[in-house]
């Protein structure tokens, strides 16, 4: 499916809607007139090789870098462009690293996404205990086993209860068996509603997970569709998967 045919779910307005967005690094077009769309319970992977312009995109939604051409809303609202002001607008990331303060201790990491709360305690807990983390919770995170700390770093994204959740690579460094469950973890975040883009390489995981995919390519969306339609799409096996198409 091509990028001009990107089909429109049912199910409300987008909750993320990206329009026309171009980021340029000096010389360098990192994003070129890019859309894409996420609806309040859906999940959205966006996949594309290294370079594509994935991680600037985030950048950009989380007003890291500043669009040369485009808009970013969220509910209908342009976005802050102080990055510290996120949370306020229900919007929740994790990083590519673990991104989490090693000193502290797992409670407290999962409480600095939620400052300025009126109760981030209760609202900590709960988020411990529906990850089954509690156990660990007044543990310093760092001794902690990795697919443990990558949990943390999702309690800490969702304890806030985010409205759009961006997950940059989630399933890296996993085994199958934590991918399964983050797999679970992540479809039940959009069931109660959560608009859900997530960045990731792990091809097979995208596909089990995502209701639509969105494939980048130097910065272009060149694909974008249900998990089926963009794994049958030649254009992206030549980009992403490497596979010469001769025929088209
Ligand atoms: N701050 C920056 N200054 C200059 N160039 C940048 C900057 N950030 C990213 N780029 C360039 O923009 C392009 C897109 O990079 P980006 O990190 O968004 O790609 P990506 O798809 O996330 O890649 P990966 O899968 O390797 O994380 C690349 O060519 C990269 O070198």
């Amino acid at each position: 499916m091509s990028a001009q045919m990107t089909p429109v779910r049912t199910g409300g307005e987008p909750h993320l809607d990206v329009r026309g967005l171009s980021v340029r690094f000096g010389g360098l077009s990192a994003l070129d007139d890019v859309s894409l769309q996420v609806r309040k319970g859906e999940v959205v992977g966006l996949i594309g090789p290294n370079g594509a312009g994935k991680t600037t995109l985030f950048n950009a939604v989380c007003g890291l870098v500043r669009p040369s051409a485009g808009t970013i809303t969220v509910d209908g609202d342009p976005l802050p462009g102080d990055p510290t002001r996120l949370s306020a607008r229900g919007v929740a990331r994790t990083l590519q690293g673990l991104g989490l303060f090693r000193g502290l201790t797992v409670r407290e990491n999962v409480l600095a996404g939620h400052l300025g709360a009126t109760d981030p305690g209760a609202d900590a807990q709960r988020q411990l205990d529906a990850l089954d983390l509690a156990a660990h919770a007044d543990r310093p995170v760092g001794d902690l086993p990795y697919p443990e700390q990558k949990k943390v770093a999702l309690a800490r994204a969702l304890v806030a209860q985010p409205g759009l959740l961006l997950l940059d690579e989630p399933a890296g460094g996993l085994g199958a068996e934590d991918i399964a469950t983050l797999g679970e973890l992540v479809r039940h975040t959009a069931g109660t509603g959560c608009a859900v883009l997530l960045v990731e390489h792990h091809v097979d995981f995208v596909m089990s997970v995502c209701d639509r995919v969105v494939v980048l390519d130097f910065g272009r969306v060149i694909a974008s569709g249900t998990p089926d339609e963009v794994a049958g799409d030649p254009a992206v096996d030549e980009a992403y998967l490497g596979i010469e198409v001769t025929t088209r």
